[in-house]
């Protein structure tokens, strides 16, 4: 399942990539928010941190205004990898690389298509498993690589 939130500033884009996920048979929940009435995004980053660090969700997909208010707020969250993306190379890189577990996406920064684009690059490409990667990855969590 992927878990899916926004703020208001997000929602809007957030129904379009619902509506992307559904048409290529994702599954997905919605955590809201569920009209454009003003709320405030580490409310959404929380609840979809918590439905992906559960491991009842495989991934999440956090939309604010720009992406990163609800980035922050997210990366917060100890076992939390939160990458806004606004490109595809970096979609792929996030997942290639840093095992990103949540995608940031800004509601008024990036267009629907791009946008959907981001979605499936992101949800398709799998961590390389590489060495590397994942010591750098530990050493975000904390964990000394041993290295310096
Ligand atoms: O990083 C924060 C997000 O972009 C928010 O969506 C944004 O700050 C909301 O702004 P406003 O309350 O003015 O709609």
């Amino acid at each position: 399942m992927i878990a899916v939130a926004s703020d208001h500033g997000g929602f809007d884009l957030k129904q379009e990539v619902m509506a992307f996920l559904e048409e290529k048979g994702y599954e997905y929940k919605d955590f809201g928010c569920y009209d454009k009435k003003s709320v405030d995004y580490p409310d959404y980053a929380r609840t979809v941190a918590d439905k992906v660090l559960s491991k009842e969700a495989e991934f999440g997909i956090l939309i604010c205004g720009t992406g990163i208010g609800i980035s922050i707020a997210a990366n917060r969250i100890p076992g939390i990898r939160a990458a806004l993306c606004s490109e595809c190379f970096s979609a792929q890189a996030t997942r290639e690389h840093n095992n990103a577990n949540i995608l940031a996406l800004g509601g008024r920064t990036v267009g629907p298509e791009v946008a959907k684009k981001i979605v499936e690059t992101f949800l398709e490409t799998p961590f390389s498993q590489d060495e590397r990667h994942q010591r750098r990855i530990d050493g975000i969590e904390g964990k000394a690589s041993g290295q310096q």
